[in-house]
């Protein structure tokens, strides 16, 4: 079988593609990728949240799936959105890698601890900020944008002294010897589906075709984890500007789940740890979403579409 690949352009994104067909070849099938311009690439100086629209990395991208010119999309799973469109599905995600956030500098020495002598961190994630005004009040934030490449060069301008990312895309990009901290995944609990890649269909797909992409690709395993989360995301409603945040762990016969939300300026932190059998990794996710709701979680969550929506 021959697969053609959509994806966005983006050094991650061709990363994440390369490593999709090279398992796909690995499984006796050919590849080919296909560059997909999306809106979200080509407008880059307005923020994402004011755009507009939903799904600005992918409205391109599923057009072509639909009209069968791709047979799948290549994303990071915790870009895409807990509910998509009509007619798509994730079909696969690969295995995880580790999940950790990480410090990224071109300095010696980063001490997030050090007081009198607060670091800045560059970054755009409300979770992050928050995370950080909730543990560490002291760090001022800046915002930064652009691809990991741009970040560093914003960074050895002077714009900050270190800046806060997901390890996986560090790691993809070979960055690994600017890490000077790891963030304990107790305090900085990802973003739902970090370090996983989705594999998105159009329902037309031919079903031995996807069976094959599913054997190829899928890690059952990374699978039950970003189910559960993913559950979760979709109860709350959460976008990807919603500081929301949740990461699903397997053991040998149960999957355990810590989630929750935090409001933007880093006072009230919600979360909360459960466990169920692995075959309900989904009501795990809904059921947590609920207690979190419960928990006054719905009230944190209005106030902070309240605020997204003034700015
Ligand atoms: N929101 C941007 C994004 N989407 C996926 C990754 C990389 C890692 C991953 O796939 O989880 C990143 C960068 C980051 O958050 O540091």
């Amino acid at each position: 079988m021959n697969i053609r690949i959509g994806t966005r352009g983006s050094k991650l994104a061709l990363w994440q593609a390369e490593y999709v067909k090279t398992r796909i070849e690995k499984a006796g099938h050919t590849a080919e990728i296909k560059i997909i311009q999306t809106k979200g690439d080509k407008i880059l100086d307005v923020a994402i949240s004011k755009i507009g629209s939903k799904g600005v990395f992918t409205e391109e991208i599923e057009a072509q799936l639909e009209d069968g010119n791709i047979d799948i999309a290549v994303h990071s799973a915790k870009d895409m959105q807990s509910e998509l469109p009509q007619g798509f599905d994730l079909i696969a995600f690969t295995e995880r890698e580790k999940v950790n956030d990480v410090l990224v500098s071109h300095k010696d020495s980063i001490d997030i601890n050090d007081k009198d002598n607060p670091i800045v961190i560059g970054t755009s994630s409300t979770r992050r900020i928050a995370t950080l005004k909730h543990f560490y009040p002291h760090i001022k934030t800046v915002d930064i944008r652009g691809n990991l490449q741009t970040r560093i060069r914003k960074m050895e301008e002077g714009l900050c002294d270190a800046i806060l990312l997901a390890y996986a895309g560090v790691h993809r990009m070979e960055y690994d010897d600017k890490i000077k901290l790891e963030l304990s995944t107790q305090e900085f609990i990802p973003a739902v589906g970090q370090g996983s890649v989705a594999i998105e269909v159009h329902e037309s797909i031919e079903d031995d075709k996807k069976q094959m992409l599913r054997f190829a690709l899928n890690h059952r395993n990374t699978e039950y984890c970003l189910r559960a989360e993913r559950a979760y995301l979709r109860h709350l409603q959460g976008g990807c500007s919603i500081p929301v945040f949740g990461l699903a762990t397997l053991n040998s016969n149960s999957i355990e789940m810590e989630a929750g939300i935090i409001s933007l300026d880093g006072q009230e932190r919600i979360s909360m740890k459960l466990t169920d059998e692995t075959s309900r990794a989904e009501e795990l996710g809904t059921l947590i979403a609920r207690q979190i709701l419960k928990k006054g979680g719905d009230k944190v969550l209005k106030e902070i579409r309240e605020q997204l929506s003034e700015d």
